[in-house]
């Protein structure tokens, strides 16, 4: 069985037994009708991915690997902040009518800044995706490897403040291989557990797989944690039931070994072989 499926069940079990209630309290969230959109909730999870024993997509229903892993490049490497760049309509209610959801994710991924100065004395510019990739390679035991799109001079601009804000990469060596392994803590302050607590976990878990593979390291661990872990009202049900269902193994995971630059991937360099899943929930609800 997955053991993906394993987290999300004790999570969401976790949530809806001992989880605390919004009700009666002031919430931002609307659903389309315009009601306050309340949660359940937990303070603090961590869940554990060890990348290296299998890819961490639940089977209880699918995950749409190839659009979750499009909206992760749109943020990581084509470092953009538009929708129009974006293949699924996921962002759309976020968007002005220039298609920008403002001074977030990508705009804060590709924004350079001072790095280092070269042996000439010379300022090198980087942002930063380019210095976890340069750290990794000229400075792997570095504990400063880190991605930070919590920016406070810009979050006035942003139309939704980061959710999955930073990741910090840290390497450890494979006492058996003797090879660097890759692993990695994403710090989220929100999340959708039915619409996105996978969604967000898969594209992580690629993206480490990616940086590993360009880098000449092994993927380790994913270290995902949850400030506030929330259930929506009128997701309850839904999720209730889907927790009940039959668990697969885990799929799969393929990432095209000919590419060796971060910037020459796609989302068809990844494949999950042998994914079986449950129904999909159509239509799920969601907050904005
Ligand atoms: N309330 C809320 N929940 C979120 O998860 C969320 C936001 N708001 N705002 C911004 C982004 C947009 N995200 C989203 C929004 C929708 C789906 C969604 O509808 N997922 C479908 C599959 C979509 C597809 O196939 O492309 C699903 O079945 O999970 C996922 C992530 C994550 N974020
Ligand atoms: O990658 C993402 C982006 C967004 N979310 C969810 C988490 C919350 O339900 C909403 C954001 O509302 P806030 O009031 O700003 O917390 O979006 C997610 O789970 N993953």
């Amino acid at each position: 069985m997955s053991y993906a499926d394993r987290v999300f069940v004790d999570m969401c079990e976790e949530i809806i037994n001992r989880g605390t209630g919004s009700q009666g309290m002031e919430v931002r969230p609307r659903w389309e009708d315009g009601t306050p959109a309340h949660t359940i909730k937990r303070f603090g999870v961590v869940n554990r991915y060890d990348l290296s024993r299998e890819f961490p997509a639940i089977t209880l229903r699918r995950t749409a690997i190839k659009s979750c892993v499009n909206e992760m490049l749109w943020i990581w490497q084509k470092k953009s902040n538009n929708i129009r760049d974006l293949k699924s309509s996921v962002w759309d209610e976020w968007a002005d009518e220039e298609g920008s959801i403002g001074k977030a994710y990508g705009y804060q991924i590709g924004k350079k800044y001072l790095h280092h100065t070269d042996a000439d004395g010379s300022p090198v510019y980087m942002d930063q995706i380019d210095a976890v990739l340069y750290d990794l390679r000229h400075n792997p035991f570095s504990r400063r490897i880190i991605v930070n799109m919590y920016n406070f001079d810009d979050l006035h601009e942003m139309h939704l403040y980061p959710c999955a804000y930073s990741m910090t990469f840290n390497v450890t060596k494979n006492p058996k291989s003797g090879r660097m392994v890759l692993n990695a803590i994403l710090n989220q302050r929100s999340q959708d557990v039915l619409a996105a607590n996978n969604w967000n976990v898969c594209q992580y878990a690629v993206l480490l797989h990616m940086l590993a593979q360009v880098c000449h390291m092994e993927a380790g661990e994913l270290v995902h944690v949850i400030a506030d872990a929330h259930i929506y009202d009128r997701h309850i049900p839904l999720v209730q039931e889907l927790i009940s269902r039959e668990q697969f193994p885990a799929p799969k995971f393929w990432l095209n070994p000919e590419i060796h630059d971060f910037y020459q991937f796609t989302e068809e360099d990844i494949r999950l072989d042998d994914y079986q899943y449950g129904p999909q929930i159509k239509n799920i609800p969601i907050a904005v």
